[in-house]
């Protein structure tokens, strides 16, 4: 009797010093236990979660059989061959799962006839068959495809903004792989920042200006909500503009200094800023465009050649910009093709997407419209209770599912006050002063 007691409760103290590692240190409980005993299970289930979730094939094999073939008349069971030629269901074949900070991924060699978007068809399948928070495909080679399984959702809380210190590449939140989601303006020049009201868009414009704001960049805002969201950072923007007139003169100026760096680089031989030497470089631009609409709309017929003209100009930014340092991040609850023709031009200027919540698919087709459905499903199935999450398109052609850090506006705005003495004035950058060679040949 004692002896089952002592069992009972050793076999109870290891379960509590179980369940407390993994909710003390959940890392190396899943690198330790969590994924071993995963990685065997997935491999001992997989002909049967394959065969469940549609992704076998048929095929004629040699098969060892005992069956009786025929029972003869005279009540003899006779085998009649013990190799036959039968149709069994094949898996595809599947590499060994390796571990990921927050689940596992594996490699599968695709049957004859398959492509990857079947395995996206079945991904909520597999899911639901391993037990798993999302299932994600990609293939980077043909024939070949890697399931990215996540055991349960990163993306949960973040409240960390970590510290970006390369030059316009800012770490706004994580992606759902664990990985931290990066806004590279020099790799994607231009972003669409989607989504429906309180759902997170001002969010990620904080992070972008708590992440930008220690760097040597100016920032530059269009803040079509009157200025209630860029006003605050005032003091680290090198200029703001809170209407469609002071837009448009913003646009002028913004193609002014597009203008100059321009001959600037034709006259040193460069092809972009960034092939100048650094003491020629114009400062890079950042602008920040809140409530992208605002833009488009038309109350009457009057304001028409207006709009044309600050679309038109917005576009040439955003076409030519990149060579010359200056890039746009727009926000926008709705970007639809009714806003007009020059929203669908800038759009497909942008190639950096994030669609948050949104209320009508037309704009969640807008943004991610020309990239896999399955990110357009994805972004409608965002819940409101979890407002910062996104879809993600940029750098490697991939999406993701995305959430930013979360950035109080006051945390903005001290960083935008504490590094208000790095912003450049706008007019050094409308006419920016000779540089002279700091180490001329010869001296
Ligand atoms: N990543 C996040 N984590 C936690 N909370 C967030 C996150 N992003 C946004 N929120 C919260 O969600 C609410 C709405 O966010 P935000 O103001 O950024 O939305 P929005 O899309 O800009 O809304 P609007 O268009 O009305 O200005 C805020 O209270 C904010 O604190």
């Amino acid at each position: 009797m004692t002896d089952h007691l002592d069992w009972l409760a050793l076999v109870a103290a290891s379960l509590s010093w179980l369940v407390a590692w993994r909710l003390c240190h959940p890392r190396s409980f899943w690198y330790a236990l969590g994924y071993p005993l995963t990685a065997l299970r997935v491999r001992a289930t997989w002909r049967k979660v394959a065969l469940g979730c549609g992704l076998t094939k048929k095929r004629q094999r040699f098969w060892f059989t005992t069956v009786p073939g025929l029972i003869a008349s005279t009540g003899v069971v006779q085998v009649k061959r013990r190799w036959q030629r039968i149709s069994v269901d094949t898996k595809p074949w599947m590499w060994l799962p390796l571990p990921t900070r927050h689940g596992w991924r594996v490699t599968l060699h695709l049957l004859e006839g398959q492509i990857p978007a079947d395995y996206s068809e079945a991904a909520e399948r597999l899911a639901h068959s391993w037990g798993a928070h999302a299932v994600r495909v990609s293939s980077d080679k043909p024939g070949r495809l890697r399931l990215h399984v996540t055991m349960r959702d990163p993306l949960v809380k973040l409240d960390n903004l970590p510290a970006s210190p390369d030059l316009l590449k800012i770490t706004v939140g994580a992606l759902e792989t664990g990985r931290p989601w990066v806004i590279d303006f020099r790799t994607v020049p231009h972003w669409l920042n989607a989504g429906a009201t309180q759902s997170g868009k001002s969010n990620l414009a904080n992070a972008l200006i708590v992440g930008l704001a220690p760097q040597p960049v100016a920032l530059v805002g269009f803040d079509l909500k009157g200025g209630v969201e860029f006003t605050p950072y005032k003091s680290r923007l090198s200029a703001l503009a809170t209407s469609r007139p002071e837009c448009t003169g913003l646009l002028d100026d913004l193609l002014g200094i597009m203008t100059d760096r321009m001959d600037l680089c034709r006259m040193a031989g460069a092809r972009n800023i960034w092939q100048l030497p650094p003491y020629m470089r114009p400062t890079p631009i950042v602008v920040l465009v809140d409530e992208l609409a605002e833009l488009y709309l038309m109350a009457d017929k009057s304001e028409k050649d207006d709009i044309a003209k600050t679309s038109t100009a917005l576009l040439r930014v955003a076409q030519l910009g990149r060579a010359f340092g200056i890039y746009l991040f727009c926000c926008g609850q709705r970007i639809g093709s009714d806003l007009g023709p020059g929203v669908t031009a800038l759009r497909a200027q942008c190639s950096g997407r994030v669609c948050h919540r949104v209320n009508d698919p037309e704009t969640a087709t807008m943004t991610l419209g020309d990239l896999d459905p399955a990110a357009l499903d994805s972004a409608r199935a965002i819940p409101a209770e979890t407002p910062g999450v996104a879809i993600v398109a940029g750098q490697d052609g991939q999406w993701y599912r995305a959430r930013s850090h979360y950035v109080s506006e006051a945390t903005a705005e001290h960083s935008a006050q504490t590094f208000a003495h790095l912003t450049p004035a706008w007019e050094d950058l409308i006419n920016p002063n000779p540089v002279a060679d700091p180490a001329p040949k010869g001296a």
